[in-house]
């Protein structure tokens, strides 16, 4: 739930008019990844109740003291991105499901169930712009926006429509991602260590910020977790205690098969040697993550998550923003001096050949000279300052308007016609023609 304070700091981040992104909405969207059974849906349905009861139970309190500034709690938006879950815990308010038939897809296509997946997800992703323009509208009346993703999580991690949903909802809003680790089945380090580098991965190639939500603590509590990821020691210990892949309990004993050998080495003494620089390399990742415990099912440590929302999305403001204006405004400017380096070729193969004027504003100076001043018929089309029709809608050639143009230009009141057999060519009005005349 976005705080009075960080809408209130969202505001000031969002930075000048001048901006070319859009203003900062209430709505912070969270992007709900991990791997299979780990308990996205669960989480993100929790999620989802519990931010309702909040808004339940704050409402009726704030109702004498509220102003028209003052934020209210609302139920947050889901979206399911799966387009293969039979029964979600939850209603989303916008379901994948509802657009494709995935088992039709994998039929039409031929594909088995993880291609049927993507390839649904690629032709929803199809639609994504009028979804977008559904979560923006909405962004501004809820506090949470939540996507739940397929089961595989390379389906969405690794496809270019995960990419595109991931970047067009974080240039439309505040975006996080909340990684969900099923914590039972994370005690053995190497399992750890590989939804740890994942994570890492997913942060990476997202750049959004990411917290780590240890799911099912009711069944498994998360502190082993947080004790591996603060003290590196630990979990050297624990990876000494026996073979990687052994589960250790809460008490630090193996619960695997193979116990210890008691030399300290462990039997996979390539992988842990390997693990413990590995640890060593993730330590900067461990110490700027954010990581709450949870428990989908009763609803411990979801007034954590809230917080940990919120403090991501402060961190979406103050450090993916200004980034993310920086890309735009870089863009925009390349995008302007290629039009301007377009439109000055053009002019350049205009004079070939041209009969003494200079449609590029030259009067007489040295051709060097001309070709560094600007049409100020050009300049002000460009800048959008002229009566300029190019609004980005097609010209009938056959409407009078199109051919008025062209009378206006032509010879005698004829319309100029292009094309196969055109007679006219295009005359500008200081007496340049093109094509030349023989
Ligand atoms: N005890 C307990 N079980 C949970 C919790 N969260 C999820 N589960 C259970 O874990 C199983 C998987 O949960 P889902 O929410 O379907 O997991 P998912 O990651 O969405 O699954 P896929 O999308 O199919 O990969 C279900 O049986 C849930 O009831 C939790 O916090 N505690």
């Amino acid at each position: 739930m976005a705080t009075p304070s960080s809408s209130s700091s969202s505001a000031a981040a969002a930075g000048p008019s001048s901006s070319t992104l859009p203003p900062v909405p209430r709505a912070t969207s969270v992007l709900v990844i991990g791997m299979a059974g780990s308990g996205k849906s669960t989480f993100a349905g929790a999620l989802s109740d519990y931010v309702s009861q909040q808004a339940a139970q704050q409402q009726p309190a704030a109702a004498a003291e509220v102003t028209e500034e003052t934020p209210q709690s609302s139920p947050a938006y889901i979206v399911n991105l799966d387009p293969a879950v039979n029964s979600l815990n939850y209603e989303p308010s916008v379901d994948i499901r509802d657009t494709i038939d995935y088992k039709r897809v994998m039929e039409e296509y031929n594909l088995g169930p993880n291609g049927g997946i993507l390839t649904s997800l690629n032709l929803f992703t199809t639609k994504f712009d009028q979804v977008l323009g559904i979560l923006e509208r909405r962004a501004a009346e809820v506090d949470q926006i939540i996507l739940d993703t397929p089961g595989q999580i390379e389906i969405f991690t690794w496809s270019a429509s995960g990419t595109i949903i991931t970047d067009s909802l974080a240039s439309a809003m505040p975006t996080c991602v909340a990684y969900v680790v099923d914590t039972p089945k994370t005690t053995a380090p190497a399992t750890f260590m590989s939804n740890m580098l994942y994570a890492c991965s997913i942060m990476y190639k997202t750049k959004l910020p990411l917290i780590l939500v240890f799911n099912k603590i009711d069944m498994q509590t998360h502190d082993f977790a947080l004790e591996w990821m603060s003290d590196f020691e630990t979990f050297q210990a624990a990876l000494q205690k026996g073979n990687a892949t052994d589960n250790v309990d809460v008490a630090g004993n193996l619960s695997g098969a193979r116990k210890s050998t008691g030399d300290g080495s462990g039997s996979g003494s390539y992988m842990n040697s390997l693990m413990n620089s590995m640890a060593l390399v993730l330590d900067e990742f461990y110490n700027n993550i954010r990581a709450v415990g949870v428990s989908s099912t009763t609803h411990e440590g979801m007034s954590d998550v809230l917080s940990t929302i919120s403090a991501a999305r402060q961190e979406y403001l103050t450090e993916y923003r200004p980034e993310l204006e920086r890309l735009r405004q870089s863009r925009v400017e390349k995008e302007n001096a290629r039009k301007k380096e377009e439109v000055r070729r053009m002019m350049k193969d205009l004079r070939v050949g041209g009969k003494g004027g200079n449609p590029a504003g030259g009067s007489g100076g040295s051709r060097a000279e001309d070709e560094d001043k600007e049409d100020p018929r050009v300049t002000a089309m460009m800048r959008g300052e002229e009566d300029y029709d190019g609004n980005g809608t097609l010209l009938d050639p056959d409407e009078e308007e199109y051919m008025g143009q062209g009378a206006a230009q032509g010879q005698a009141g004829q319309p100029v016609r292009r094309g196969p057999g055109a007679t006219g060519g295009i005359s500008i009005d200081d007496g340049t023609q093109w094509p030349p005349a023989a």
